[in-house]
C-alpha cells in the first residue's frame, strides 16, 4: 500500500481526492491537513466519508507528511512551492492540483500569479500531469503539476487540431463556462446563491491566468506560434465545464471525425462522441472523463465541444490517473466510477 496525504483537505478539490481515494485499492490515506479544522475527525465535517475513513485533520507540516510517500497539494496558488522542496528532499512525490508548477517560465509565473516563486530551479523538471499528451514522463516524475481545470477542457479539446495543423493555431478561440465549484468553498459574496442563480456572466475577459498554460501546452505541439483568445463564464450549476472552442480550418480534405477518434481511441478517459453530439456537463458528474464532439460549419470555422467534472477529470481525478502512473498501477485504477444521473 501507498501512504499518501492530503495538504488542503477541507476544500473542494481535497474533499474530492478523499471521495476518490477511500475507494482506491492500493492506497493508504497517512495525512490530510487542515489549518481550520486541525483534531477535527474528517467524518464529522464530511459525513459522506462515514464508514469510508477513520483519520483526523492535522496542521499542515513536513513532520505531519514526513513519511508519507506521495503527497496531493489541494491547496490555494503560492502555497505548495513553499513545501515541496524540503519535502522531495524527505523522498516524498508530490502532485500539485494548483498552478505553482504549470508554467514553465518563472516571470511568467509572476506576472500571472502576483508573488515571485519560491522554487523557481524545480520548474523545469516539473511534469505536466495531463496523461494524454505527457504520460511517459508522468511514469517517472518526482513532481507532478496537474493542470487546471480550464486547461483541461480546452487542451484536450485542441490539441488533435493542433498537432494535425487541421487549423489556424494563431486564430484560436475558447468560450468556456464553469460551475461555481470551480472558484473553492470560499466564503465570497460573488459565490452566494442569490449573486450566481439565475444568472450567467463572463469574467477575466482581458485575460485570464490559464490563457498562458493554454499557450504553454498548445505550442508544444506545434512548430507555428500560438495564439488563443480564452473567455471564461461562471454558470448557475456546481460542477462542469463546457468549453466550446473554434478554430478556422488550415487543411482542406481532412476527416476531422476521423482525426479526433483515432487521435483518443486508446484513451480511457477521452470519448469522442459521434458528429452531430452536444456533449453535456451532467453526462460527466463524478467522472474522470472528458467527452468531446467536433463539427464544422460552412465558411471553414472548426467547432469543438468539450465537457468534463472541473474536480474530476479538471483536478482530483486527473491527480489520481497521474498517481497510479507514477507508482506503476494501472492507469484506471480507482478511478471507472460511471457519471452520476441525473
Ligand atoms: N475547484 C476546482 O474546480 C479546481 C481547483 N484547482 C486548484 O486546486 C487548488 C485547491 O482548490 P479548491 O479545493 O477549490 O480550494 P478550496 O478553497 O476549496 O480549498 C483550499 C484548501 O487549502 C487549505 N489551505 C488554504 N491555505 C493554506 C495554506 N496556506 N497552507 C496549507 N493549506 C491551506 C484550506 O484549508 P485550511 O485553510 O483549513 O488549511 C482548504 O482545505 C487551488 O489551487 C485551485 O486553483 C484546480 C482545478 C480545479
Ligand atoms: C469558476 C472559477 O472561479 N474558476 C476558477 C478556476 C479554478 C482553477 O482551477 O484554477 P487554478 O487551479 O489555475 O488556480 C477561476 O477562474 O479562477
Amino acid at each position: 500500500m501507498t501512504r499518501v496525504g492530503i495538504v488542503g483537505g477541507t476544500g473542494y478539490t481535497g474533499s474530492e481526492l478523499l471521495r476518490l481515494l477511500v475507494g482506491h485499492p492500493q492506497v493508504e490515506i497517512a495525512a490530510i491537513t487542515s489549518r481550520g479544522e486541525a483534531g477535527t475527525d474528517v467524518c464529522d465535517l464530511f459525513a459522506h466519508l462515514r464508514g469510508h475513513l477513520s483519520l483526523r485533520f492535522s496542521e499542515p507540516s513536513p513532520e505531519a507528511l514526513g513519511d508519507c510517500d506521495l503527497v496531493f497539494f489541494a491547496t490555494p496558488n503560492g502555497t505548495a512551492m513553499r513545501m515541496v522542496p524540503e519535502l522531495l528532499g524527505r523522498g516524498a512525490r508530490i502532485i500539485d492540483l494548483a498552478a505553482d508548477f504549470r508554467l514553465k517560465d518563472a516571470a511568467l509565473w509572476e506576472r500571472w500569479y502576483g508573488m515571485p516563486h519560491a522554487c523557481p530551479e524545480l520548474l523545469e523538471e516539473a511534469v505536466y500531469g495531463l496523461p494524454e499528451l505527457n504520460r511517459e514522463a508522468i511514469r517517472e516524475a518526482r513532481l507532478i503539476a496537474n493542470p487546471g481545470c480550464y486547461p483541461t477542457a480546452v487542451t484536450l479539446g485542441l490539441a488533435p487540431l493542433v498537432e494535425a495543423g487541421a487549423v489556424d493555431p494563431t486564430w484560436l478561440i475558447a468560450d468556456a463556462k464553469s460551475g461555481v465549484s470551480g472558484a473553492g468553498r470560499k466564503a465570497a459574496t460573488g459565490l452566494l446563491m442569490a449573486e450566481v442563480g439565475e444568472g450567467f456572466k463572463a469574467y477575466s475577459s482581458a485575460g485570464h491566468r490559464h490563457a498562458p498554460e493554454i499557450m504553454q501546452n498548445l505550442a508544444a505541439l506545434t512548430d507555428q506560434p500560438v495564439q488563443l483568445t480564452f473567455v471564461p463564464h461562471l454558470v448557475p450549476m456546481i460542477r462542469g465545464i463546457e468549453a466550446t472552442l473554434y478554430g478556422r480550418r488550415a487543411a482542406a480534405g481532412l476527416d476531422l471525425q476521423r482525426l479526433f477518434a483515432e487521435r483518443y481511441a486508446d484513451e480511457p478517459f477521452v470519448d469522442v462522441m459521434p458528429s452531430g453530439s452536444h456533449p453535456d456537463t451532467r453526462s460527466v458528474r463524478g467522472a474522470n472523463l472528458c467527452r468531446i464532439a467536433v463539427g464544422e460549419q460552412p465558411g471553414g470555422v472548426v467547432i469543438v465541444q468539450s465537457v468534463i467534472d472541473n474536480l474530476v477529470k479538471g483536478a482530483a481525478g486527473q491527480a489520481i490517473q497521474n498517481m497510479n502512473l507514477m507508482l506503476g498501477l494501472e492507469e484506471t485504477l480507482g478511478l471507472r466510477g460511471v457519471p452520476l444521473q441525473p
